[in-house]
């Protein structure tokens, strides 16, 4: 039988008017499994991400979820359950009645929904909490409150836009692995959208890069991050230099590329001449300008330990040998 939090995005198209937001994409989700859609602003992730929930219509396409066609499904008929960037908690009401709302729609008896809501506030480990009211909690347990509140209708999928956002990074590193447990535990599959390259790397089994409306790269986070098929992908998961090589374009990471003072008895290694250097803790990076480029060519970034670099430290304006190993770099398709 089909898990029933596989979905299937097929030739989806979101259109506002005369401009495109989501441009014919067509999309797998493997059941139980932590998906991020991942790409900058405006590139038409949270209205793929509206258009699962059915809080936005479909402008061409189909949505199928666990085999069946959902596309014209209203919200709360889908089996799925969409928690928002600002949690969206309803200020006059309890933590408990909070989570028990949808319930309360469906006409559950007030004992029962009860009971339920203790359930979920366990699961998010803030029983304790139950008779606060929203304003009466820091930004992280609003957030809890709100996973609990989507997940009280048992969604076989649940969406995230941007879950992460409103916190501060210390709690946003605690609440990612407390999503990660959660879907692994629920055994449901997550849809998380995010700008945050790291977070999609550390959360997701699978990526997907999305540029203009358009998917760019789906894979896992390894491949996305090692492998980038695109010039976008490979500039905007970062960590990648992008370098032209005839009439295409190579990647090569920032931390493949070797530096030396000295050019090797082959003469082999690209001169170029230290323009920036940072300390990241325990890294530098290092900027670098190509010493004899013909046309106008994008710094080089280069990525170095700190015992390394501390060896033999470098100076700005020093020209430099730079090398890499044919194997470390990429082709990119455009
Ligand atoms: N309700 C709307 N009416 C008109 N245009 C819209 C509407 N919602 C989104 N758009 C446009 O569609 C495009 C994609 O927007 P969308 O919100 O899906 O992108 P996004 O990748 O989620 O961006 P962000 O990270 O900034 O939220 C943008 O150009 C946006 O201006």
């Amino acid at each position: 039988m089909m898990d029933k939090s596989a979905a299937e995005l097929i030739s989806i198209t979101k259109s506002y008017g005369q401009s495109i937001a989501v441009d014919d994409i067509t999309l797998r989700i493997p059941g139980t499994s932590y998906t991020c859609l991942l790409g900058p602003s405006g590139c038409g992730k949270s209205s793929t991400l509206r258009m699962i929930a059915g809080h936005e219509t479909v402008t061409r396409g189909d949505i199928l979820l666990g085999g069946k066609n959902i596309t014209d499904l209203p919200p709360a008929g889908r089996g799925t359950a969409m928690m928002f960037q600002n949690y969206a908690l309803f200020p006059h009401l309890s933590v408990a009645d909070n989570v028990a709302f949808s319930l309360k729609m469906k006409g559950v008896e007030k004992s029962a929904r009860h009971v339920e809501a203790m359930k979920l506030l366990e699961l998010v480990d803030m029983v304790g909490f139950a008779a606060r009211l929203p304003a009466q909690l820091s930004g992280g347990q609003q957030q809890r409150v709100a996973l609990a509140r989507a997940l009280i209708t048992n969604p076989s999928i649940l969406l995230l836009d941007e879950p992460l956002s409103a916190l501060d990074p210390f709690l946003r590193l605690r609440m990612r692995s407390e999503l990660k447990r959660l879907q692994r535990e629920l055994g449901i599959s997550f849809i998380h959208v995010t700008h945050s390259q790291d977070e999609a790397l550390s959360l997701a089994d699978q990526v997907i890069v999305m540029n203009k409306g358009r998917i760019e790269q789906v894979g896992s986070a390894q491949d996305v991050f090692n492998k980038p098929q695109t010039q976008f992908v490979a500039q905007f998961m970062g960590g990648h230099n992008v370098m032209r090589d005839g009439q295409s374009y190579l990647a090569i990471r920032a931390d493949k590329v070797q530096i030396s003072k000295t050019s090797s008895k082959d003469g082999a290694g690209l001169s170029a001449v230290v323009r920036e250097i940072e300390y990241l803790g325990t890294t530098f990076s290092v900027g670098l300008d190509e010493a004899d480029a013909t046309q106008a060519s994008s710094p080089i970034s280069v990525t170095i330990s700190d015992a390394l670099f501390s060896q033999e430290p470098l100076e700005i304006g020093q020209t430099v040998f730079l090398n890499w190993k044919p194997g470390d770099t990429h082709r990119l398709a455009s």
